[in-house]
């Protein structure tokens, strides 16, 4: 099977469902979205698989919370198993409802079912107006929306989640916009196998996740020296379990620019001799469109430069 080269190759794309998930909101806003098949997988990690065997051409999935930090099931899922990469971003504002079926008030709720990522971001609002509600984990918000309408057999009788999916499932909102945070965002990527690398535009980010060799002192430190040398800038750095031994960490980074750009080339290939691994997960733009701005001496002339001088020193 040829992996597709190019995002128009890209014919189905998965994503985080079922319908009426924030995620669903992330794919159709992604600006490649139009004409081509969107299809709905129960987890993040049912998602990657199939994109991994093959069943599908990418998968959209969410990655950081602006409130949360990091969503540790897709770090994990993109720091092992066979590789991918991001080929895109796409960051949705998030508001938050509370639903339940006709009839129910909301001094009669018991229990709630959301995902883990919006109760983290509604529990200020819980505390305040259900404070003996017990939270009830579902796949994703739109799965809650989607058990309550399916019938009275539900291990909770409200859920949290998007207003579209209480909309589409006919559920009666009994409390509108109720994060903690009202600016609260999440980033989301869409992830292919490699094979594809979007062009630079100057406004672009790089995912990679880094295994130590050895656990020593310094031994961060070291590695976010290569970065910082060659003046790159990290947008985001989480550490997380290899799942090897206790204590055994992998950390998992963007930073800015593209790996084509020559201080993160250089950096990454830095990190490549220091480190017993160098996941790349891949360059993709900015959702933000923020442009980087290398400072003096780090921008793709002044390496070639310095390249140009020291091929003079030798020949
Ligand atoms: O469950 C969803 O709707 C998702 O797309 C995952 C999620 C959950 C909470 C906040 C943002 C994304």
């Amino acid at each position: 099977m040829t992996p597709p080269r190019s995002p128009d190759e890209l014919h189905r794309i998965g994503y985080l469902g079922p319908r009426g998930t924030f995620t669903q909101m992330a794919l159709e806003a992604w600006e490649g979205a139009a004409g081509r098949e969107h299809v709905p997988y129960g987890s993040v990690d049912a998602a990657l698989s199939a994109l991994r065997s093959g069943d599908l051409d990418a998968a959209m999935v969410p990655i950081e919370n602006s409130v949360e930090g990091g969503v540790s099931a897709t770090l994990d899922a993109l720091a092992t198993g066979d590789p991918l990469v991001v080929i895109g971003e796409v960051l949705v504002p998030i508001t938050f409802v509370l639903c339940a079926r006709e009839g129910l008030s909301l001094s009669e709720i018991r229990a709630v079912g959301t995902h883990s990522h919006a109760w983290a971001q509604v529990r200020g609002w819980m505390g305040e107006n259900l404070p003996d509600a017990v939270y009830v984990p579902t796949l994703s918000t739109a799965a809650s929306a989607v058990a309550l309408a399916a019938g009275p057999d539900t291990p909770f009788d409200a859920g949290v989640c998007a207003p579209v999916a209480a909309a589409q499932e006919g559920l009666t909102v009994l409390a509108e916009d109720i994060g903690d945070n009202h600016g609260a965002v999440t980033r989301f990527v869409l992830v292919a196998r490699p094979g594809i690398l979007p062009t630079p535009t100057g406004a672009d980010k790089t995912t990679v996740v880094l295994f130590q060799r050895t656990d020593h002192s310094g031994g961060l430190l070291e590695l976010l020296e290569q970065f910082a040398v060659r003046g790159v800038n990290l947008t985001r750095l989480e550490s997380r379990p290899t799942g090897a031994a206790m204590g055994s960490y992998c950390f998992s980074i963007d930073v800015e620019g593209h790996v084509a750009d020559a201080r993160v080339g250089e950096s990454l290939m830095g990190l490549r001799r220091v480190c017993a691994d160098v996941r790349f997960l891949g360059s993709y733009p900015r959702a933000d469109g923020i442009r980087a701005q290398p400072h003096q001496g780090t921008g793709d002339a002044d390496f070639a430069a310095a390249r140009a001088w020291l091929d003079g020193l030798t020949t």
